[in-house]
């Protein structure tokens, strides 16, 4: 996940492969509580990971339900059988609508008939999202239940810690037209009171979302519970009823997620020896409503062909066919719509979404703001939004090969691309899905980059989006950005490579390593690393290939050369010497060029080391060279042994790193030299924080994109 201030996408140019979605996030919040309600154990496998379901699972846990983690996506859950372990508990529900409507009516309806009393709150945007029609139903039934704050809003105090009777004789009437989550929470949580009559529920006015009542429903039977359905107007709890485990159940993969993969494959030309995009996990047999988001994908003209469980996604027409569509069913998924209208050959209508007012954020109101952002026209009403592309019809995403005004080149600021598009700074109003629609933005034709604030709010429903994403996308090297610290030895280069990567998002290529790598594979495999030696043709030779066969692995801040762990080993300072005498062996440099340049990927990099921006990339936007006086370089790197407990003397280190610098700097191949158009940086008098904030500033100067 990426947990950073914002998230910077190149222009992106086709896409192909396959992807593995996460649970679906309905489907696994609601499988939790059954679970935790029902008799018996249950084991529930490709549970979603996710902020959504982790308040879910920190809240079950809180009513004393016992739940195992079993695997990465696998928890069992024991059963508690209707009965409360708990009778005072104040849950955070953080913004988890899937978790806070349900609980509601589970624990006003446990609270009530077993006597307890329960505080539930959430972040702010929880308390502006109305929950007073289920409030109303459950007071209807004789429960105490109060609003904090403000009347129809959590948080809510459930229960006053007294027994009362349930009015269950009447039906119970709810409105269905503000969320059907609602009436997913009552059909929850009644059959823990039908023990003496059949318990029967009413719509008071019309039911919206019905696909989510149908995955309620699918889901209360696979935990042993059938409510009869008289239209959408009528469900009948019959006399009982009770929740049984299943033993064992799978969350199918997320339909909602699957609609930004689903975009992907009709937007994105294929990548040239793929065959568009397969999503794994969800077919077209899916109990998930936004599974009909397929249906709309295919009248914009995506080519779907689907499996029980799994689709496969091409592109069809394009430019993608304008569409004017009732959204009702789709609520989630339709916001994806909106993005792919950006890419139509007219203008676009999606209606009856008002429910979208009342999610995560303002939906309407985000999604128009976004796409005016990247300039294109939007008029939205209480209950639509109709979008018209940046000026009139996209020619097409990029199709690969040289990016235009030299990809990686910034643009001007608020820069106004082809075809209309502007270079966007897209709000994402802490909304998963905004997020995640807006990264499609970036197949623009304009081959703008596209900059997305708080990426990590996708941690709701899917925490690896973005990753998954980068996954399947390609685009043309020279369009992925590349920052390059070059410099002398103890100057501050990793250190500030690492900050710069970790602050961006981007990827980090430690050269120096590759170099440190060589030289202690020489030293294992008892080739000697010595000038003398190194200038005899022959010997220079099998460096050389030594170089070309290096078995190396880089995992997350450890080093592996043939399956060993040599972090430690490589960081010596006799390894720096080594590494920085076969360095300038030319056969050696030959062999380390590719895997040097395999590490430009998407989303970016950040490489540090000697001739970063004069050999590896010529073409980075942005060249540091970085230093610092012999003397504090000598004095840094004395401290850092120092405080590893390696034993040093600052003087030999001075002479070495002295001698080191004169060889980088004269030898014959890629000699250390600041490039032509490299900024310099000393930072003799800079602290790691000042530097990395100097060379942030100058990299956002760089960039297009818009301050809002
Ligand atoms: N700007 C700075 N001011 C003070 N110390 C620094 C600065 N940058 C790096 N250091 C410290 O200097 C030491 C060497 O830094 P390092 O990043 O390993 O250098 P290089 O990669 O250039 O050899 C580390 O202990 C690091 O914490
Ligand atoms: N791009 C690079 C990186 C390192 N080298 C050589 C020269 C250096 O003295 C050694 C070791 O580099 P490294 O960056 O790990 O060394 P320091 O951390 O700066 O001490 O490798 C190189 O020739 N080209």
């Amino acid at each position: 996940m990426y947990s950073i201030p914002s998230l910077d996408l190149p222009p992106l140019a086709t896409a192909g492969g396959r992807v593995r979605l996460p649970g679906s996030k309905s489907i696994s919040n609601r499988v939790l509580l059954l679970a935790a309600l029902s008799e018996g154990p249950t084991q529930v496998d490709d549970l979603l990971d996710s902020d959504d379901t982790r308040v879910m699972l920190d809240a079950l846990r809180a009513l004393g339900c016992q739940i195992d983690t079993t695997g990465p996506q696998s928890v069992r859950v024991q059963g508690m059988g209707g009965r409360l372990a708990v009778r005072e508990a104040a849950l955070f529900l953080g913004n988890a609508g899937t978790a806070m409507r349900p609980l509601t009516a589970a624990l006003a309806l446990m609270a009530t008939a077993q006597g307890a009393r329960f505080e539930l709150s959430g972040v702010p945007r929880m308390h502006e999202r109305p929950i007073g029609d289920l409030v109303d139903a459950l007071r209807q039934l004789g429960c105490p239940v109060q609003c904090l704050h403000n009347e129809g809003y959590p948080p809510l105090r459930i229960g006053d810690g007294q027994v009362h009777p349930l009015r269950l004789d009447a039906p119970i009437r709810v409105r269905g037209d503000v969320s059907s989550q609602f009436l997913t929470a009552l059909l929850l949580a009644l059959p823990l009171v039908a023990q003496h009559g059949d318990v029967v529920i009413e719509m008071a006015t019309e039911l919206i979302s019905k696909p989510y009542i149908e995955i309620t429903l699918n889901l209360l039977e696979r935990f042993g519970v059938r409510v009869q359905r008289d239209g959408w107007d009528r469900f009948t709890i019959a006399r009982g009823s009770r929740y049984t485990s299943p033993g064992r159940i799978a969350v199918e993969a997320d339909a909602s997620s699957a609609s930004y993969f689903i975009a992907l494959g009709a937007i994105a030309a294929p990548t040239p020896g793929t065959d568009g995009i397969a999503i794994d996990g969800i077919g077209l047999s899916s109990i998930q409503g936004d599974i009909r988001f397929v249906e709309a994908a295919r009248l914009m003209g995506a080519d779907i062909v689907g499996e029980d469980n799994a689709l496969r996604v091409r592109r069809g027409a394009w430019p993608l066919k304008a569409i004017d569509l009732d959204c009702n069913h789709i609520p989630d998924a339709a916001m994806t719509l909106a993005v792919m209208a950006l890419y139509a050959d007219g203008t676009t209508t999606l209606r009856n979404i008002a429910s979208w007012r009342v999610k995560e954020t303002d939906r309407i109101a985000a999604m128009a703001t976004e796409c005016r952002q990247l300039g294109a026209t939007v008029e939205e009403g209480a209950d639509f939004i109709r979008i018209t592309p940046p000026r009139g019809p996209a020619a097409g995403p990029p199709q690969g090969g040289t990016a235009p005004s030299g990809g990686s080149e910034p643009h001007e600021v608020g820069s106004v691309g082809a075809h209309g598009w502007r270079q966007a700074t897209i709000h994402t109003y802490d909304d998963h899905r905004v997020a995640m629609c807006f990264s499609l933005a970036a197949f623009n034709p304009a081959q703008l980059p596209v900059r997305i604030d708080d990426p990590k709010c996708v941690g709701k429903t899917f925490p690896d989006y973005f990753e998954t994403l980068f996954s399947v996308c390609r685009t043309p090297a020279e369009r992925i950005p590349v920052i390059c610290i070059d410099g002398p030895t103890a100057s501050g280069k990793g250190t500030l490579a690492a900050e710069v990567a970790s602050t961006l998002g981007y990827h980090l290529l430690d050269s120096g390593a590759l170099y440190r790598l060589v030289g202690l594979a020489a030293e294992r495999e008892g080739l000697s690393t010595t000038e003398a030696d190194l200038r005899d043709p022959a010997h220079a030779e099998r460096m050389g290939e030594l170089a070309a066969r290096l078995d190396v692995r880089f995992t997350p801040g450890k080093t592996w050369l043939e399956g060993e762990d040599v972090t430690e080993a490589l960081r010596a300072e006799a390894a720096g010497m080594a590494a920085s005498r076969v360095s300038a062996v030319p056969q050696v440099r030959a062999a380390l060029l590719d895997l040097q340049l395999n590490f430009r990927h998407l989303p970016g990099l950040v490489a540090d080391g000697r001739d970063m921006g004069t050999v590896i990339f010529p073409g980075a936007p942005l060249k540091v060279y970085l230093t610092a006086s012999a003397e504090q370089r000598a004095l840094r790197r004395h401290k850092q042994l120092i405080s590893k407990g390696i034993p040093a003397i600052l003087a030999d280190l001075l002479a070495d790193l002295q001698a080191r610098d004169a060889r980088d700097m004269n030898r014959t191949h890629a000699p250390l030299k600041p490039a032509e158009d490299a900024v310099l940086l000393d930072n003799s008098h800079l602290d790691i924080e000042q530097s990395v904030a100097r060379v942030l500033d100058w990299w956002h100067g760089k960039q297009a994109f818009p301050v809002r």
